[in-house]
């Protein structure tokens, strides 16, 4: 599996604006779909293409590249998933959404399956999953798991900020997995949650906090 740790200027300086205490519910919804904006960025540069022809500006046809086969589905990990997907499809506008609903149960640290819906024949498309937390990787791999009873082989996965504990949970069940993230963080801490992290990220998404 591999983790890419994004290094862009870009990505670093909003994650960090991420990470102020008392944020506003404003400054974190808009800062979590731009950092997802540029890692979605960082993760598709192996799409395929294809040429096709099409009639030119000047009357000509012309050859150019499109994007090959199947259209990629996003998979939002409610809640707080639905806090990056913005910024994921305005770089992919024509991606079909799957929608996987967990909540983490705050005593086990389990993941607590509530809904889910799935596009169709995702035996060929990429997936590309998108959660903010990466914590003990429980909601994550649950989610894979779903995708992969469902004949979903290639798979993606965005989070803001991954534990070093969620990265080794999820390489165990998918070591061929691509993880993309601002940041890989110290620990987790007693109660699960990720230091320095970002606190509860769908909390301050939603603003229920
Ligand atoms: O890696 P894990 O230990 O499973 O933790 C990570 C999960 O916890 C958070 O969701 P939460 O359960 O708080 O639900 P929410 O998005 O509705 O707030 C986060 O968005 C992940 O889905
Ligand atoms: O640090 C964490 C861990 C799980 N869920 C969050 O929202 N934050
Ligand atoms: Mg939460």
């Amino acid at each position: 599996m591999s983790v890419h740790a994004i290094q862009h200027p870009l990505v670093q300086h909003k994650l960090g604006l991420m990470r102020q205490a008392g944020i506003s519910t404003k400054s974190f919804r808009e800062l979590a779909g731009e950092v997802a904006k540029l890692l979605t960025y960082e993760a598709t540069q192996d799409l395929e293409l294809e040429l096709q022809d099409i009639p030119g500006w000047s009357g000509e046809p012309i050859t150019v590249n499109q994007l090959k086969g199947k259209k990629v589905t996003i998979v939002p990990i409610l809640r707080a998933g639905l806090g990056m997907l913005e910024g994921v499809t305005d770089l992919i506008p024509s991606a079909r959404v799957s929608v996987v609903g967990l909540y983490r149960d705050e005593d086990t640290l389990q993941p607590v399956p509530y809904f889910s819906k799935f596009v169709g024949d995702l035996d060929e498309r990429m997936a590309i999953v998108i959660d903010p937390m990466l914590a003990t990787g429980g909601s994550m791999v649950a989610t894979l798991d779903m995708l992969r009873e469902r004949g979903c082989k290639h798979i993606k996965v965005i989070v803001l900020v991954a534990a070093p504990e969620g990265i080794e949970r999820v390489q165990r069940d998918y070591p061929d997995l691509e993880i993309y993230t601002a940041s890989v963080d110290e620990k987790l801490d007693d109660n699960g949650y990720i230091v320095p992290g970002l606190g509860d990220a769908g909390d301050k998404i939603f603003g229920t906090r």
